[in-house]
């Protein structure tokens, strides 16, 4: 079996009813242009469980659906899981229980080669930015594209085609004008959108970004999550983000999802939601003063 990035396998199974939590049991926000199409999740997971070795579960009994358009944020403490579960949807994870499929495979059943192929839907974004200092802010996004650049084009240099899909995408997010810098010469907030351009130079299908603002500024951490948001509902894809600061979830996100000890405590429309409702995510911790929930 040939796995195209993210070309939808055999129908996934149909989208399972809203995820109950606390407090909020209403169905995930509409995106805006969805429209009278179906609503089919591009990733899906199920009673997931997961377990490091043979150390304890850290992830117990997930269930999650991201759909096209959405900016779904995702809460917890520190080991609650946040990390774990994105990587158990780009096969990172040893799943030891339920599924977790990307546009309906499953990603226990593929083999690495097709696992390859998948991921390559997967824009990635991460805390440290992950770019190549000493290389200009363009070749950095360049290589976003390498997946389709073919092997000449490693050796000869990248096509007028994908030179100038980078420098648009540069544009897109407010950062032409150093594309000849070297990265390490940028601030870091420039940084992580170079890092996007990067993860966009992949034509995603989804992305997933974990915590992508904790070295950033509020301010800078603001204009980030509100780029992620507008990619999302422009390009129609879900981004999924990790974050550690409530009001950047409240002010960024479609949906929130909350972990606590590797199971989901709250699930529900941001529209919902507000600091109190999500307090319960971090209650053991208040508990022994050290709560992260200012932003
Ligand atoms: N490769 C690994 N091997 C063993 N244990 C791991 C591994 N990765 C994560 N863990 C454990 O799994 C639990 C969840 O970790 P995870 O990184 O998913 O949490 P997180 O919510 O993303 O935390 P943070 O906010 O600090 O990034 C933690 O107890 C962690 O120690």
């Amino acid at each position: 079996m040939s796995v195209s990035p993210l070309a939808p396998a055999a129908r996934p199974s149909a989208p399972a009813p809203p995820q109950s939590g606390v407090p909020g049991t209403s169905p995930a926000a509409a995106p805006a242009a969805a429209g009278l199409r179906p609503r089919l999740p591009l990733a899906s997971v199920r009673g997931l469980r997961v377990a490091y070795g043979d150390g304890p579960l850290v992830l117990d009994g997930i269930d999650l659906d991201l759909f096209p358009g959405e900016t779904v944020a995702l809460l917890g403490s520190s080991g609650s899981g946040k990390s774990t579960l994105m990587k158990s949807l780009t096969g990172f994870a040893p799943i030891s229980g339920g599924t977790a499929r990307l546009a309906g495979y499953d990603l226990a059943n593929l083999r690495r080669g097709q696992l390859r192929q998948l991921r390559a839907g997967v824009g990635q974004v991460f805390q440290q930015f992950n770019l190549v200092g000493r290389l200009s802010v363009l070749t950095n996004v360049l290589t976003g594209g390498l997946h389709d650049a073919g092997p000449l084009n490693l050796v000869g240099g990248f096509g007028r085609a994908h030179r100038s899909r980078a420098l648009e995408l540069l544009e897109r997010v407010g950062i032409a004008h150093k594309a000849n810098e070297p990265a390490r010469a940028l601030s870091g907030g420039q940084q992580q959108r170079v890092a996007i351009a990067r993860a966009l130079m992949q034509r995603p299908q989804l992305i997933f970004a974990d915590e992508p603002v904790a070295s950033l500024d509020p301010k800078m951490s603001h204009q980030v999550l509100s780029l992620l948001q507008e990619i999302a509902r422009e390009d129609g894809i879900p981004v999924l983000v990790s974050l550690h600061v409530m009001p950047l979830a409240l002010a960024h996100s479609d949906r929130i999802i909350g972990l606590r000890n590797g199971e989901i405590l709250v699930s529900a429309p941001t529209s919902e939601l507000d600091a109190a409702a999500l307090e319960p995510i971090y209650a053991h911790d208040q508990e022994d003063g050290d709560a992260d929930d200012d932003a």
